[in-house]
């Protein structure tokens, strides 16, 4: 096979030549990347990577297939994917088909052959920002940057209103006997399946839904999402959170949804150099002792010394590897969050009792 050529431009200048993967054309978004060995289509699914584009620091790509049950959203809505060693050919018995189809059939531009121990250590040595893929413009570097300045920052972005659900649904059994108002800011699919493991009937609202709103559904607790973009960039829905504090009704956020209960609280988030990206990221839980290893995936945090002076604020969880903070709880309140995610899926399922822990909260309430 003859492979096309693509290139992968970074905004400081620096450049990769590869061969094209997925659909051909140009993407870019924010380059960021995900240490994981495993569940690339979990990954490119997630809305959380909505505009980004994601290195995989394992170098087989594709080698599995796709699945239609291994998805976190309907479809992909990632900004590209860089790439090692990319697979066409798939060994899977009960795969749906190539991850290649699956990249054309979503206007997805990849690049594959490309040396992404090199990439990777120089966003980590030159932190996040933006790039842009293509098999379009070989040889002509100047309509590359024009289409590499034309990508949003992530700085001040803000995507859950585009990414979340239109309409509300419903997600678990209706007999179920607690009811659980999440707000979609990207909700990844394996948050409901483990809320509806659980005994929880799920009524899934649009990012811009009102407290007075979910209320009508008479809800026993709500969910805040994780989803992609700046916290910062969400003046609407840390206006809900505060409503949905106010109700005095169990609340736990995710990520996204873990910085928005932060916010609403007052404290402040802040762009990370590079972000927490994997699948083993080392977090202890400040009041078993106990360490969990986890999977993360952000690019912002929330401000410790704000965490820290809060008079009703407690830090429950701190990250081992740079002691940013994973997890807080609310002192006057039944709320609580966390910065990685214990439905991991790709990932370790050390962290899952933080949903029983939601659940048991309700059931106290
Ligand atoms: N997974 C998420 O919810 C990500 C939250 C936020 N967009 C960040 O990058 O930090």
């Amino acid at each position: 096979m003859i492979k096309k050529k693509a290139t992968l431009l970074l905004a400081d200048g620096t450049i990769f030549h590869g061969s094209l993967i997925g659909n051909p054309g140009t993407n870019g978004g924010e380059i960021c990347f995900n240490t994981g060995m495993t569940g690339y289509q979990e990954i490119y699914t997630d809305p959380s990577y909505t505009g980004q584009v994601i290195v995989t620091t394992t170098s087989h790509i594709g080698n599995y297939g796709v699945h239609n049950e291994e998805v976190e959203s309907d479809h992909p809505t990632i900004g590209g994917i860089v790439v090692n060693s990319f697979s066409e050919i798939y060994s899977r018995l009960d795969g749906h088909g190539s991850l290649q189809d699956y990249l054309v059939s979503n206007g997805i531009t990849g690049i594959a052959d490309i040396d992404t121990r090199k990439l990777v250590r120089h966003i980590r040595s030159q932190g996040a920002m933006n790039a842009i893929i293509s098999s379009e413009y070989e040889g002509d570097l100047e309509g590359l940057k024009a289409e590499l300045e034309k990508l949003p920052d992530m700085n001040g972005l803000e995507l859950s209103s585009q990414v979340c659900t239109k309409e509300p649904y419903f997600f678990g059994n209706e007999d179920a006997p607690i009811r659980v108002a999440c707000l979609d800011f990207g909700i990844k699919k394996n948050i409901l399946r483990n809320l509806a493991s659980r005994g929880v009937y799920c009524k899934v609202f649009p990012a811009k839904t009102s407290l007075a709103e979910m209320e009508t559904w008479a809800p026993d607790a709500y969910f805040l999402s994780n989803g992609p973009g700046d916290p910062a960039a969400m003046d609407y829905a840390v206006e809900t959170v505060k409503d949905v504090l106010a109700t005095n009704k169990p609340v736990f956020g995710i990520c996204l949804g873990h910085q928005l209960l932060a916010e609403a609280v007052g404290i402040s988030t802040f762009k990370m150099h590079h972000g927490h990206r994997g699948i083993n990221h080392p977090i202890k839980n400040l009041f078993t002792g106990k360490s969990e290893i986890t999977s993360q995936n952000h690019g912002f945090n929330i401000v410790r010394e704000d965490a820290e002076k809060h008079a009703e604020v407690e830090i429950t969880h701190v990250h081992l590897n740079d002691n940013t903070v994973a997890g807080i709880k609310l002192n006057n309140k039944p709320a609580f969050s966390v910065q990685y995610h214990p439905e991991s899926s790709p990932g370790p399922h050390d962290s899952r009792y933080l949903f029983d822990d939601f659940i048991a909260l309700i059931n106290k309430n």
